[in-house]
């Protein structure tokens, strides 16, 4: 594992507080934009298909999310995956449930083949991507990372990406360097949408630190480790545990994140 410097990664998001456009879910379009502001960043919820294209030529970073699909919702990610492109601006793709239906797996694998920077998704998001019956069920995970690990070093290979799969223990390759982060609570499953609030962070990271998605993903992912280790401690359950995952986000700073970082 090389040496990361989350404390500088960090500082430079938080400098920057980079634009993030993020096309994600019903469901996690409030607590995804709360993230972004508690850590430092700023977020844009914008999708529709007229302006998503534009808009994505504008930000730091874009980030797709499939978790309430219907037509116009694919049209306006498609939209904004091009205007990524043409901009070079770094996009992150979250596949929720993708293996569900024959519907949201063709939207999914159209997407992929856009060719995000990122690609972040549960334990049996990733694993399905290898054809394997995953034990997801819906948006949650039923795998463990460790069975999704294989499938992310190929997929990142294949597709020269950067690949994230969270869980109790998240794991990161980009084909050749790979990084597990612990921390995290088992509170986390308990909140929905958390994931989803995830991957619009890694976005942010990844608009600030350009240079490196895979840093810049390691350390979003650090950061979520810290916080919701140090939230669990004040939390009495799912709904207090939001509620401190914010607060705690938006208090940890370079020094603390790199002392407390669990990197393997
Ligand atoms: N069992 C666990 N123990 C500790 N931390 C966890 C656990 N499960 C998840 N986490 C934390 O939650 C983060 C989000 O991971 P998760 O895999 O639950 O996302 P997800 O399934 O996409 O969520 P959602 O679909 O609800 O948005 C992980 O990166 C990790 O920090
Ligand atoms: C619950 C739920 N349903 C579709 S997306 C979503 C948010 C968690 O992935
Ligand atoms: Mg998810």
């Amino acid at each position: 594992m090389t040496t990361i410097a989350v404390d500088t990664i960090l500082e430079k998001m938080r400098a920057e507080t980079p634009l993030v456009q993020c096309i994600t879910n019903y469901v996690a379009m409030n607590i995804a934009a709360n993230v972004l502001l508690a850590a430092g960043a700023s977020p844009a919820m914008i999708h529709a298909e007229e302006e998503a294209g534009e808009f994505a030529g504008i930000v730091s970073a874009l980030t797709i999310n499939i978790g309430t699909l219907s037509p116009p919702w694919i049209a306006g990610m498609k939209a904004a995956a091009a205007g990524a492109k043409a901009a070079g601006t770094p996009w992150v793709l979250d596949p929720v449930a993708h293996f569900a239906t024959s519907y949201r797996a063709r939207a999914a694998q159209e997407i992929l083949d856009l060719g995000p920077t990122i690609l972040r998704g549960n334990a049996s998001e990733i694993l399905a991507f290898s054809g394997a019956t995953s034990g997801g069920k819906g948006v949650d995970a039923g795998d463990t990372v460790e069975a999704a690990e294989e499938t992310a070093r190929a997929l990142a290979r294949e597709r020269k990406m950067v690949v994230a799969v969270t869980g109790e223990t998240d794991f990161v390759t980009d084909g050749e360097r790979e990084a597990r982060i612990g921390g995290g609570s088992a509170l986390m499953p308990q909140v929905t949408a958390l994931g989803c609030a995830l991957t619009c962070l890694v976005g942010a990271f990844a608009g600030a630190w350009r240079d490196d998605a895979f840093e810049a993903t390691v350390t979003a992912l650090a950061l979520y480790g810290v916080a919701g280790k140090r939230a669990h401690q004040l939390a009495q359950g799912p709904g207090s545990f939001q509620v401190a995952f914010l607060d705690t986000l938006a208090a940890i700073n370079p020094a603390e994140l790199k002392a407390k970082v669990e990197i393997a």
